[in-house]
Protein backbone atom coordinates (compact mmCIF):
# COMPACT_ATOMS: atom_id res chain seq x y z
CA UNK A 1 0.00 0.00 0.00
CA UNK A 2 1.49 3.44 -0.89
CA UNK A 3 2.15 5.81 1.99
CA UNK A 4 -0.78 7.96 3.02
CA UNK A 5 -0.94 11.61 1.98
CA UNK A 6 -0.78 14.18 4.72
CA UNK A 7 -3.39 16.68 3.49
CA UNK A 8 -6.94 15.34 3.48
CA UNK A 9 -9.42 17.49 1.60
CA UNK A 10 -13.01 16.64 2.49
CA UNK A 11 -15.49 17.74 -0.15
CA UNK A 12 -17.79 20.58 0.86
CA UNK A 13 -21.13 19.89 -0.84
CA UNK A 14 -23.18 22.45 1.05
CA UNK A 15 -25.26 24.83 -1.10
CA UNK A 16 -23.09 27.39 -2.88
CA UNK A 17 -19.94 25.29 -2.69
CA UNK A 18 -18.03 23.95 -5.69
CA UNK A 19 -15.95 21.00 -4.44
CA UNK A 20 -14.56 20.16 -7.87
CA UNK A 21 -13.24 23.70 -8.37
CA UNK A 22 -11.46 23.49 -5.02
CA UNK A 23 -10.08 20.09 -5.96
CA UNK A 24 -8.82 21.33 -9.34
CA UNK A 25 -6.91 24.09 -7.54
CA UNK A 26 -5.47 21.79 -4.87
CA UNK A 27 -4.37 18.83 -7.00
CA UNK A 28 -1.47 20.40 -8.98
CA UNK A 29 -0.08 21.78 -5.73
CA UNK A 30 -0.47 18.83 -3.36
CA UNK A 31 -0.33 16.00 -5.90
CA UNK A 32 0.28 12.62 -4.18
CA UNK A 33 0.29 14.33 -0.78
CA UNK A 34 -3.47 14.90 -1.25
CA UNK A 35 -6.15 12.55 0.00
CA UNK A 36 -9.61 13.53 -1.18
CA UNK A 37 -12.50 12.25 0.89
CA UNK A 38 -15.82 12.42 -0.94
CA UNK A 39 -18.33 13.40 1.75
CA UNK A 40 -21.87 14.36 0.79
CA UNK A 41 -24.80 15.71 2.76
CA UNK A 42 -27.33 13.21 4.12
CA UNK A 43 -29.95 14.25 1.57
CA UNK A 44 -27.69 13.45 -1.37
CA UNK A 45 -28.81 10.46 -3.39
CA UNK A 46 -26.50 7.54 -4.03
CA UNK A 47 -26.57 8.44 -7.72
CA UNK A 48 -25.37 11.97 -6.96
CA UNK A 49 -22.69 10.64 -4.61
CA UNK A 50 -21.57 8.16 -7.26
CA UNK A 51 -21.35 10.86 -9.93
CA UNK A 52 -19.26 13.11 -7.66
CA UNK A 53 -17.00 10.27 -6.52
CA UNK A 54 -16.42 9.12 -10.10
CA UNK A 55 -15.35 12.62 -11.11
CA UNK A 56 -13.14 13.03 -8.06
CA UNK A 57 -11.41 9.72 -8.71
CA UNK A 58 -10.80 10.65 -12.35
CA UNK A 59 -9.29 14.00 -11.34
CA UNK A 60 -7.08 12.41 -8.67
CA UNK A 61 -5.63 9.61 -10.79
CA UNK A 62 -3.15 11.60 -12.95
CA UNK A 63 -1.65 13.18 -9.84
CA UNK A 64 -1.35 9.99 -7.79
CA UNK A 65 -3.72 11.51 -5.23
CA UNK A 66 -5.81 9.17 -3.11
CA UNK A 67 -9.60 9.07 -3.42
CA UNK A 68 -11.68 7.90 -0.46
CA UNK A 69 -15.44 7.84 0.04
CA UNK A 70 -17.01 8.75 3.38
CA UNK A 71 -19.71 6.44 4.84
CA UNK A 72 -21.04 4.99 1.57
CA UNK A 73 -18.71 2.08 0.94
CA UNK A 74 -20.78 0.72 -1.93
CA UNK A 75 -20.05 3.98 -3.74
CA UNK A 76 -16.34 3.54 -2.96
CA UNK A 77 -16.41 0.09 -4.53
CA UNK A 78 -18.48 1.24 -7.49
CA UNK A 79 -15.99 3.94 -8.52
CA UNK A 80 -12.88 1.90 -7.66
CA UNK A 81 -11.86 4.40 -5.01
CA UNK A 82 -8.75 3.73 -2.95
CA UNK A 83 -10.82 3.23 0.18
CA UNK A 84 -13.26 4.78 2.61
CA UNK A 85 -13.80 6.39 5.99
CA UNK A 86 -16.24 5.27 8.70
CA UNK A 87 -17.35 6.62 12.07
CA UNK A 88 -19.62 5.65 14.92
CA UNK A 89 -22.85 5.76 12.88
CA UNK A 90 -21.43 3.84 9.92
CA UNK A 91 -20.48 0.21 9.32
CA UNK A 92 -18.23 -1.13 12.10
CA UNK A 93 -14.56 -1.03 11.17
CA UNK A 94 -14.22 -4.81 10.85
CA UNK A 95 -17.26 -4.96 8.55
CA UNK A 96 -15.94 -2.04 6.52
CA UNK A 97 -12.64 -3.86 6.12
CA UNK A 98 -14.48 -6.95 4.86
CA UNK A 99 -16.42 -4.83 2.36
CA UNK A 100 -13.40 -2.92 1.05
CA UNK A 101 -10.84 -5.73 1.14
CA UNK A 102 -7.40 -6.08 2.64
CA UNK A 103 -5.60 -3.64 0.35
CA UNK A 104 -7.95 -0.67 0.71
CA UNK A 105 -7.20 2.47 2.71
CA UNK A 106 -9.67 2.44 5.61
CA UNK A 107 -10.02 5.42 7.92
CA UNK A 108 -11.95 5.36 11.17
CA UNK A 109 -12.99 8.17 13.49
CA UNK A 110 -11.62 7.84 17.02
CA UNK A 111 -11.82 10.52 19.69
CA UNK A 112 -9.88 8.87 22.51
CA UNK A 113 -7.20 6.18 22.93
CA UNK A 114 -9.51 3.29 23.79
CA UNK A 115 -11.64 3.68 20.69
CA UNK A 116 -8.48 4.25 18.66
CA UNK A 117 -6.95 0.96 19.73
CA UNK A 118 -10.16 -0.93 18.98
CA UNK A 119 -10.42 0.65 15.52
CA UNK A 120 -6.85 -0.31 14.65
CA UNK A 121 -7.35 -3.86 15.92
CA UNK A 122 -10.45 -4.08 13.71
CA UNK A 123 -8.55 -3.05 10.60
CA UNK A 124 -8.31 0.74 10.36
CA UNK A 125 -5.27 1.90 8.42
CA UNK A 126 -5.48 5.49 9.70
CA UNK A 127 -7.52 7.38 12.28
CA UNK A 128 -9.43 10.66 11.98
CA UNK A 129 -9.14 12.29 15.39
CA UNK A 130 -11.01 15.35 16.59
CA UNK A 131 -12.58 17.74 16.76
CA UNK A 132 -9.30 19.49 17.46
CA UNK A 133 -10.82 22.97 17.52
CA UNK A 134 -14.24 24.56 17.19
CA UNK A 135 -15.82 24.21 13.78
CA UNK A 136 -18.96 25.51 12.15
CA UNK A 137 -18.78 22.93 9.37
CA UNK A 138 -20.40 20.08 11.29
CA UNK A 139 -22.98 20.28 14.09
CA UNK A 140 -23.36 18.01 17.10
CA UNK A 141 -19.70 17.36 17.78
CA UNK A 142 -18.27 16.93 21.30
CA UNK A 143 -16.03 19.61 22.83
CA UNK A 144 -12.69 20.16 21.10
CA UNK A 145 -9.87 17.87 22.25
CA UNK A 146 -7.02 20.19 21.24
CA UNK A 147 -3.43 19.06 20.63
CA UNK A 148 -3.49 17.18 23.97
CA UNK A 149 -6.26 14.93 22.69
CA UNK A 150 -4.32 14.28 19.52
CA UNK A 151 -1.25 13.38 21.55
CA UNK A 152 -3.18 10.90 23.69
CA UNK A 153 -4.34 9.00 20.61
CA UNK A 154 -1.08 9.28 18.68
CA UNK A 155 0.84 7.78 21.61
CA UNK A 156 -1.59 4.85 21.76
CA UNK A 157 -1.53 3.64 18.14
CA UNK A 158 0.97 2.90 15.37
CA UNK A 159 -1.17 4.06 12.41
CA UNK A 160 -1.24 7.63 11.04
CA UNK A 161 -3.35 10.09 13.04
CA UNK A 162 -5.19 12.65 10.93
CA UNK A 163 -6.30 15.65 12.97
CA UNK A 164 -9.69 17.12 12.03
CA UNK A 165 -11.98 19.92 13.12
CA UNK A 166 -11.28 23.63 12.77
CA UNK A 167 -7.80 22.99 11.40
CA UNK A 168 -6.07 25.99 9.82
CA UNK A 169 -2.52 26.56 8.65
CA UNK A 170 -1.88 28.34 11.95
CA UNK A 171 -2.84 25.31 14.04
CA UNK A 172 -0.91 22.69 12.05
CA UNK A 173 2.45 23.09 13.89
CA UNK A 174 0.96 22.34 17.31
CA UNK A 175 -0.99 19.38 15.92
CA UNK A 176 2.14 17.94 14.30
CA UNK A 177 4.11 18.47 17.48
CA UNK A 178 1.41 16.47 19.26
CA UNK A 179 1.91 13.55 16.89
CA UNK A 180 -0.51 14.18 14.04
CA UNK A 181 0.72 12.68 10.78
CA UNK A 182 -1.58 14.90 8.76
CA UNK A 183 -4.76 16.96 8.83
CA UNK A 184 -8.22 16.82 7.30
CA UNK A 185 -9.92 20.07 6.32
CA UNK A 186 -13.15 21.30 4.86
CA UNK A 187 -13.38 25.04 5.47
CA UNK A 188 -9.67 25.84 5.30
CA UNK A 189 -9.79 25.05 1.59
CA UNK A 190 -13.43 25.39 0.56
CA UNK A 191 -13.76 28.93 1.96
CA UNK A 192 -10.28 30.09 0.95
CA UNK A 193 -10.15 33.04 -1.44
CA UNK A 194 -7.34 31.25 -3.27
CA UNK A 195 -7.58 27.47 -2.65
CA UNK A 196 -4.36 26.77 -4.56
CA UNK A 197 -2.39 29.12 -2.37
CA UNK A 198 -4.10 27.80 0.78
CA UNK A 199 -3.13 24.27 -0.31
CA UNK A 200 0.50 25.34 -0.74
CA UNK A 201 0.54 26.87 2.72
CA UNK A 202 -0.94 23.75 4.32
CA UNK A 203 1.47 21.45 2.47
CA UNK A 204 4.42 23.60 3.55
CA UNK A 205 3.25 23.43 7.17
CA UNK A 206 2.77 19.66 6.96
CA UNK A 207 6.07 18.77 5.32
CA UNK A 208 8.61 21.23 6.75
C1 LIG B 1 -10.45 12.22 8.49
C2 LIG B 1 -11.82 12.17 9.06
N1 LIG B 1 -11.98 12.12 10.39
C3 LIG B 1 -13.20 12.09 10.94
C4 LIG B 1 -14.32 12.11 10.14
C5 LIG B 1 -15.71 12.06 10.71
O1 LIG B 1 -16.36 10.84 10.35
P1 LIG B 1 -17.75 10.46 11.04
O2 LIG B 1 -17.54 10.49 12.51
O3 LIG B 1 -18.24 9.20 10.46
O4 LIG B 1 -18.70 11.65 10.63
P2 LIG B 1 -19.17 12.05 9.14
O5 LIG B 1 -18.01 12.67 8.44
O6 LIG B 1 -19.60 10.80 8.44
O7 LIG B 1 -20.28 13.02 9.34
C6 LIG B 1 -14.13 12.16 8.75
N2 LIG B 1 -15.17 12.19 7.90
N3 LIG B 1 -12.88 12.19 8.24
C1 LIG C 1 -16.61 16.16 9.03
C2 LIG C 1 -16.01 16.48 10.34
N1 LIG C 1 -15.83 15.52 11.29
C3 LIG C 1 -15.29 16.03 12.40
C4 LIG C 1 -15.02 15.22 13.60
O1 LIG C 1 -14.45 15.74 14.57
O2 LIG C 1 -15.38 14.05 13.57
S1 LIG C 1 -14.98 17.67 12.30
C5 LIG C 1 -15.59 17.73 10.74
C6 LIG C 1 -15.66 18.99 9.93
C7 LIG C 1 -14.31 19.54 9.63
O3 LIG C 1 -14.51 20.71 8.91
P1 LIG C 1 -13.58 22.01 9.10
O4 LIG C 1 -12.23 21.66 8.61
O5 LIG C 1 -14.25 23.05 8.24
O6 LIG C 1 -13.62 22.37 10.55
MG1 LIG D 1 -19.49 8.81 8.95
Amino acid sequence: MPSLGRLHLITDTRPGCDPLAVLRAALPVARAELVVQVRVTDGTTDRQAYDLARRVRALCAPYGATCLVNDRLHVALAVHADGGHVGADDLPVAAARRVLGVDAVLGATAREPGAAGRAVAAGASYLGVGPCHRTTTKAGLPDPIGPAGIRAVAEAVAVPVIAIGGVTVATVPALRAAGAYGVAVVGALSTAADPGRATAELIAALTC
